[in-house]
């Protein structure tokens, strides 16, 4: 057996040898490579924090000491040293082992929303509460990304904890360097100022020594603090952090499990909040991930276990290469326009735009916020800036969308990638908030367009609409091919049309191709039915109002909450013009979506062609003289 396997709690740890250690390290990393190689997932992450993660589960008690992970795609390890290594082959799966902590997966998870930067708050939050329940000999730890750090909440909890001075609280800054790309911004200027300098190796090997020699407790610091003179700018995150009044112990070897495991201990043994600087590689240990210049197999899909390389290439085009090309060609013609990103200049598809126009480009790092208002700036100052971002980050900055864009009715463009259901990495990461958020801001205009030439075409509209914010809205499914309107009427693009049609079926974005084949086999029922994209969805206009006058059942279709979705807005309009048409409304239902494929949760929510057309056949045979229909036919 090996020493993995013998591995079913954090306590076996405490059973092993020390040279053990370093041969289950070796296991751990062995074991990612051959599993997330056949499944895909975030390598990358994983295999920098091996031995951070085991010195962590041998320092303390989880899960009486709760140990919380920033984003948690970097979870991986603690799982298999919780008991979950078995688990490893249905990772990211429906009904298998989650990417990312899971409450319901095991007692040692405490924290599964995967958007970054919430850790040190949970941390906070749990800390403060133990020591009110009495519970003082509990211990919280965070582990934080440098990237994570870029943040805005990390900063507002770090500005609470620095006063908090008897708070058992570690905060581990698992730094290496990236999020995707280099991390960017001051402060990772700062903590990056450690690795480029001549003196690294001397400066940890001394503070090593210098941990050593000092007793626990609040010497140690002192005796670190006073290393600065001579050290100084090389041990600036030290300054940094106790100048906020932070105890800081570190730079640390992240790979070096004495140096980790010396280092929690006495961070572990201080009572207050301790800031412990890891220095971690991305991706260490596999040679095609330490090569990786984009980003260190963040995430990768299925790949060679030797190589790295790609088992499957990627041979149709997505929504992000179409955005990439678009804004090329729009740059010229546009030189007002600008982009940003928030730490996701790659995964939005802003590279080549970056590359050939660096001074429009600006990433902000993982702060959706500071790039929502910045971009108002932008605008007020006479740019029309881009804003690319996955959807479910859009939550981020609902407050900056609504009264600092909309309230001034500035002309930002907002791209949402990943928009609707995404599917395996869980429930804070489909994109189906959207719509709902940004539907309630007043004057804003949301496009989710059908196929690439409508992306052109939204795409230019947004940019030349200076007065009001506009939103885009595609999903991570491949880029389909063209689907022309038959006819574009009052700005509505209808896909197919019977004459006097019994119903009315509206979809826009992805839902356009779904919709037509609903179409289909209604007609196969006998049903008549047209089929229009109203491509700006929002807000819903008075041509659309007034085609569902003239149909006997109206059905929205859409690719995100049916709660204040397309559906929702439109039969607010439709009652207000008094027409009581009966509407159908299709989406995605008000609740959290575990892991599974797209396509998986589509069946699993009601989404395919066939459920939706039973669906709407009994509606039309229930509440609507019709044509004998056998709703039978869809219950195969
Ligand atoms: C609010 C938010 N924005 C963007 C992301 C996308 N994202 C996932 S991981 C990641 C990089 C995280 O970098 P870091 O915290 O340094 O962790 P590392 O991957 O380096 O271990 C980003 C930007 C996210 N999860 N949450
Ligand atoms: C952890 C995180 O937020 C992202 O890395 C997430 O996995 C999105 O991945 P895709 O870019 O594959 O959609
Ligand atoms: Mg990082």
């Amino acid at each position: 057996m090996s020493l993995l396997e013998s591995i079913h709690q954090p306590s076996d740890l405490r059973a092993l040898q020390r040279p053990q250690l370093d041969e289950l390290a070796a296991e751990i990393r062995q074991f990612l490579i051959s599993n997330v190689s056949r499944t895909g997932g975030h390598l990358g992450p994983n295999l920098g924090v091996v031995e951070l993660t085991l010195a962590l589960h041998l320092t303390f008690d989880s899960p009486h000491d709760p140990i919380i992970f920033d984003t948690g795609h970097q979870s991986y390890v603690h799982k298999m040293l919780t008991g979950r290594g078995g688990e490893f082959a249905s990772l990211r799966q429906k009904d298998g082992l989650s990417g990312y902590p899971c409450v319901a997966e095991s007692e040692h998870d405490w924290v599964e929303n995967s958007h970054a930067s919430t850790a040190l708050s949970w941390a906070e939050g749990l800390a403060h509460g133990f020591q009110l329940r009495g519970e003082t000999d509990r211990t919280v730890v965070a582990v934080i990304g440098d990237g994570a750090l870029t943040g805005g909440m990390a900063w507002e909890a770090l500005n609470n904890i620095a006063i908090a001075d008897d708070l058992p609280l570690v905060i581990v800054v698992n730094d290496n360097g990236r999020s995707y790309a280099p991390t960017v911004g001051g402060l990772s200027r700062q903590l990056g100022a450690i690795r480029t300098d001549p003196r690294y190796e001397q400066t940890l090997e001394t503070i090593k020594t210098q941990m050593r020699r000092a007793r626990f407790g609040r010497t140690a610091y002192d005796v670190l603090h006073g290393m600065k003179s001579g050290l100084k700018d090389i041990l600036a995150p030290q300054e940094m952090f106790s100048d906020l009044g932070l105890k800081y112990l570190g730079p640390i070897d992240g790979h070096d499990l004495d140096a980790l495991t010396e280092a929690l201990e006495l961070a572990k043994g201080f009572g207050g909040p301790v800031i412990v600087h890891a220095i971690t590689k991305k991706g260490h240990g596999f040679r095609a991930a330490e090569l990786n210049k984009a980003d260190h197999f963040h995430t990768v899909g299925r790949i060679d276990a030797t190589t790295g390389e790609p088992l499957s290439a990627a041979v149709q085009a997505t929504w992000t290469d179409a955005f990439a090309q678009q804004m090329m060609e729009i740059a010229d013609d546009h030189p007002d326009v600008v982009a940003l990103t928030a730490a996701m200049l790659h995964p939005v598809g802003l590279t080549r735009f970056a590359a050939a126009y660096p001074e429009r480009t600006f990433d902000v790092g993982i702060a959706e916020q500071h790039a929502m208002t910045m971009a108002a700036g932008l605008a007020r100052a006479g740019l029309h800036p881009v804003f690319a971002v996955y959807s479910t980050f859009l939550n981020r900055a609902f407050d900056q969308l609504l009264l600092d864009v909309g309230l001034h009715k500035l002309g930002v463009t907002v791209v949402l990638d990943r928009a609707g259901i995404t599917g395996p990495d869980g429930a804070s990461h489909n994109g189906i908030w959207d719509v709902s958020l940004a539907g309630i801001v007043p004057g804003l205009m949301l496009a989710s367009p059908r196929d690439q030439p409508r992306l052109a075409e939204v795409l230019t509209q947004a940019v030349e609409t200076s007065d009001a914010p506009t939103l885009i809205r595609y999903s991570k499914e491949k880029l389909p091919d063209p689907m022309p309107a038959v006819v574009r009427r009052d700005g509505l693009d209808v896909l197919s049309a019977d004459e006097d049609a019994d119903v009315l079926l509206v979809a826009w974005g992805a839902m356009c191709a779904r919709a037509l084949k609903v179409a289909d086999l209604l007609r196969a029922q006998g049903i008549t039915v047209s089929v229009v994209d109203p491509v700006w969805g929002l807000p819903i206009s008075p041509a659309l109002v007034e085609m569902t006058r003239h149909h006997r059942l109206i059905v929205t279709i859409e690719d995100n909450l049916i709660v204040g979705g397309l559906g929702s807005h439109l039969e607010l309009e439709m009652d207000a013009a008094g027409i009581e048409v009966p509407t159908r409304q299709f989406g995605v239902p008000q609740r959290y979506l575990q892991p599974a494929t797209r396509n998986e949760i589509f069946a699993e929510i009601g989404l395919t062609p066939q459920a939706i057309a039973r669906e709407v056949t009994e509606t039309m045979t229930a509440f609507i003289e019709a044509p004998t229909v056998d709703a039978e036919r869809f219950r195969q």
